[in-house]
């Protein structure tokens, strides 16, 4: 499957001494979104993850759930009753590579519109000739583990994105996606799209000794989670992160810092940038925004870390009210909380 760019390949050795393998993969995927021809033909010989009106089909293996990647060969013949594979292969974005560069690609079997065509299998006929179902994305990160994580969320917003940029928004006319999917171009018009992310600062504020957090009202029951909030336009990080708690909490943060950060693809695609802030400890009363938020309170280290113990299902209380749960740990407020937890236990007492 690999493709060797240029002068390698008559020398297929060169590259692979020359280059690490991560190296070759970016190299590689470079090519892929650069190079239409390239990226055909690893359609022929890549792998495909399903989705179905944006839901990942998932197998269960044991008492583990993952996402099966379909060989296109695979593909065309359990989904043989197709008379337009190329067209529909067509409509798959390129998500990634393996180690050896053999090119992932995502379908949306509803968004390539096969419906259209007379014969095609119904959503429960091809989840039981494959053996697995199309499971909403959210549960569906609850299910599975590892790297399918990251690469089934950034395949879904890549192919929403699709869905919805089909039509220039200067001319009106269709736009057309290269091959890989990296972007959309309007031929009358000229311009190019590109898939479109939202940063958002996700802010774990602390007092010296508690933690800030907040649950917004359609959050699962008794979860609270950092303060979240999108970037307006010209703003830079920091100022995001004191506009947020400001608007969300009324307090002022006195320093923060960068922690990490996470594409997150709901409800469209966000690049969340995780930071800590420290408010002054004379000046910690909250006065919570109403139309945002439903509840925003200080937690001590022990309730932390209680929660924490617990995971991520709330337990019933004996007076009606539900115990504190936490976001689930590949969110990256998770990791920020965790991060929380550590400073505070390296704290001289
Ligand atoms: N609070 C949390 O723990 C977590 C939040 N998130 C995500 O963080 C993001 C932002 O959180 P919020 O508190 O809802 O943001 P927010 O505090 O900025 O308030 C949301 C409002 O911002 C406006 N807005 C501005 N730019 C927007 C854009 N590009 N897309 C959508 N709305 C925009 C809309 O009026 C919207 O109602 C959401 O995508 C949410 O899924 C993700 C993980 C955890
Ligand atoms: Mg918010």
């Amino acid at each position: 499957a690999m493709i060797y760019p240029g002068v390698y390949r008559r020398t297929p050795s060169l590259w692979f001494r020359l280059h690490s393998t991560y190296v070759r993969k970016m190299r590689y995927l470079f090519d892929l979104k650069e190079d239409d021809d390239i990226c055909r033909q690893a359609q022929n010989s890549g792998t495909f993850y399903l989705f179905h009106n944006l839901s990942p089909f998932l197998q269960k293996v044991g008492s583990k759930y993952l996402a099966p990647q379909i060989s296109a060969v695979e593909m065309k013949s359990t989904l043989g009753k197709l008379k337009h594979n190329e067209q529909m292969i067509e409509n798959s974005v390129l998500i990634g590579c393996s180690d050896a560069c053999m090119a992932y690609f995502a379908l949306d079997l509803v968004f390539s519109k096969i419906y259209s065509i007379p014969g095609f299998l119904e959503k429960s006929v091809i989840e039981s000739e494959l053996k697995g179902s199309f499971t909403e994305l959210r549960k569906a990160l609850f299910q599975l583990d590892g790297k399918d994580r990251p690469l089934l969320s950034s395949a879904q917003a890549l192919l929403r994105w699709h869905d919805t940029h089909q039509f220039c928004s200067k001319t009106g006319q269709p736009t057309q996606k290269n091959v890989a999917g990296s972007k959309r171009v309007c031929r009358t018009s000229g311009i190019i799209y590109y898939p479109q992310m939202s940063p958002v600062v996700i802010t774990l504020v602390s007092n010296g000794s508690q933690c800030l957090l907040a649950r917004q009202a359609a959050f699962p029951k008794g979860m609270y989670s950092a303060l979240a909030g999108f970037c307006d336009v010209g703003e830079t990080l920091e100022e995001t992160v004191r506009r947020e708690v400001a608007e969300e909490v009324g307090l002022e943060v006195e320093s923060l810092w960068y922690s990490a950060s996470q594409h997150w693809p709901f409800p469209n695609s966000s690049l969340m940038i995780a930071c800590h802030a420290i408010v002054q400890p004379q000046q910690t009363k909250i006065s919570m925004n109403k139309l945002e938020l439903e509840a925003a309170r200080w937690f001590s280290l022990e309730e932390i870390e209680e929660a924490l113990k617990r995971g991520p299902k709330p337990l019933k209380q004996e007076n009606q009210s539900v115990s504190l749960c936490l976001p689930p740990k590949w969110a990256i407020a998770h990791q920020l909380i965790q991060e929380w937890v550590k400073q505070q236990a390296s704290k001289p007492a």
